[in-house]
């Protein structure tokens, strides 16, 4: 508890009485609403398992009655996070301060001793990844014109993360169990900036494995080159998923088709895009924007960076603004190849994911040059590491 004027390097005459008012003065600083350990504990009767929505790499998430009754998502982060006090208050409130109507808000935070915890505005229908791919466990249609709703609006909230926040933001995790759903069926991109309030040192590893190994862009996961591109080829990953209806990966499917970015390509290629069009909409769709939506995510998901388009591009393509230009589009980059490539070698010649060497093009970001400091490579290569050996 005293660590918090040791933070503020003044002397305190009585910590317990003087804990409020430090609270109060760092979040003026700050300008973050921040909420005690005892509000919600309250909010969450004392965190009881019943409330608990979820579970992620992060944390707990569970559902929560604030104080002013409003309903929120409170995320308990993983005790290993020990950033301190002032730096996660400016770090939330980068976030904090970013609104926009395909972004999930953050309310607050508590920051009491070890707690961290992020407070959300609660999304009442849950993820993509529990609906619409969920296999069949919602009751949610999800009709044409509702998926198309949900790809724009998300690459929308991706666009003004990249273009428009200051300085830009790279999401890194852009897959479908962050898209949350209002009661609207309105798309909302959580958990952006929360790559930063994660000390370099602990690995996030997802709870769907081979789920996050299909987002992955090729040179992000092999060589921890993180740029906005790599955000853009996970959305081109999750725009397939919407329109085809299923996961990027599916083991129990025969191996030709166990790959949804490798499917596609070979369905564009022979001209049969239309095929991969959720069966669940039973042909209730137009064919020429489903198969537009395909391309555009076969061109977000091309192996050289530099050749997929902006996000702010993206959006005017899926509205029609912009044409889709077929002579772009050449063979994504897969990550699959990576692995089959791993997986067909003999275990004791497993090569060494650090010095394997990629044929994989290397184009820089025309929109910036962002690649990470060491520790986050080693991060994504750590993570990439722990997926494929979890993998196989
Ligand atoms: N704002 C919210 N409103 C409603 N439910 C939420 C909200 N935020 C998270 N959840 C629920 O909690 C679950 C876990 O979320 P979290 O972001 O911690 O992990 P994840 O994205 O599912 O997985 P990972 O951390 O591995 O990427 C979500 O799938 C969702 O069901």
């Amino acid at each position: 508890m005293g660590c918090l004027s040791c933070l503020l390097g003044r002397k305190v005459d009585s910590p317990i009485n003087r804990l409020a008012d430090l609270d109060e003065e760092l979040s003026r600083i700050h300008n973050v609403n921040l909420y005690t350990y005892k509000e919600l504990r309250i909010a969450t009767d004392d965190f009881n398992p019943i409330n608990q929505v979820g579970e992620g790499g992060f944390g707990s998430v569970y559902k929560g009655r604030l104080r002013n009754g409003k309903i929120a998502a409170i995320k308990v982060l993983s005790a290993e996070s020990k950033q301190g006090v002032p730096e996660f208050l400016t770090e939330i409130k980068v976030i904090s301060d970013i609104e926009h109507g395909n972004l999930v808000k953050l309310y607050g935070c508590c920051a009491e001793g070890n707690h961290r915890i992020l407070v959300y505005n609660y999304l009442e229908n849950n993820s993509l990844a529990q609906t619409l791919l969920g296999g069949g466990h919602s009751s949610i249609q999800f009709n044409w014109r509702t998926r198309t709703k949900i790809c724009i609006g998300v690459a929308r909230g991706l666009a003004f993360l990249h273009e428009e926040v200051q300085p830009h933001i790279i999401h890194r995790d852009i897959k479908a169990s962050n898209i949350l759903l209002d009661k609207d069926l309105t798309p909302k991109i959580s958990d952006f900036g929360l790559a930063k309030l994660i000390p370099p040192s602990m690995t996030h590893v997802s709870t769907r494995v081979a789920g996050t190994i299909g987002y992955l862009a090729p040179e992000y996961a092999i060589r921890g080159q993180l740029t906005r591109k790599a955000d853009i080829y996970s959305f081109g990953v999750l725009l397939v998923e919407i329109v085809s209806g299923r996961c990027n990966t599916n083991t129990r499917l025969p191996l030709e088709e166990r790959y949804l970015l490798e499917r596609t390509w070979e369905l564009y290629e022979r001209k049969e895009l239309v095929g991969l069009v959720d069966t669940a909409l039973n042909g209730d769709f137009d064919a020429e924007q489903a198969c537009g939506f395909l391309k555009i995510g076969l061109l977000c998901t091309q192996d050289t960076p530099k050749l997929r388009p902006s996000m702010s591009t993206v959006v005017k393509m899926l509205t029609g603004e912009v044409d889709i230009d077929n002579n772009k589009i050449t063979k994504p980059g897969l990550i699959s190849d990576f692995l089959d490539l791993k997986v067909r070698s003999t275990p004791e010649i497993k090569p060494d994911i650090n010095t394997t060497s990629y044929n994989m093009s290397t184009g820089s970001d025309n929109l910036d040059n962002s690649t990470l400091s060491s520790g986050t490579s080693s991060r994504a290569t750590a993570t990439f590491t722990a997926l494929y050996e979890r993998s196989i």
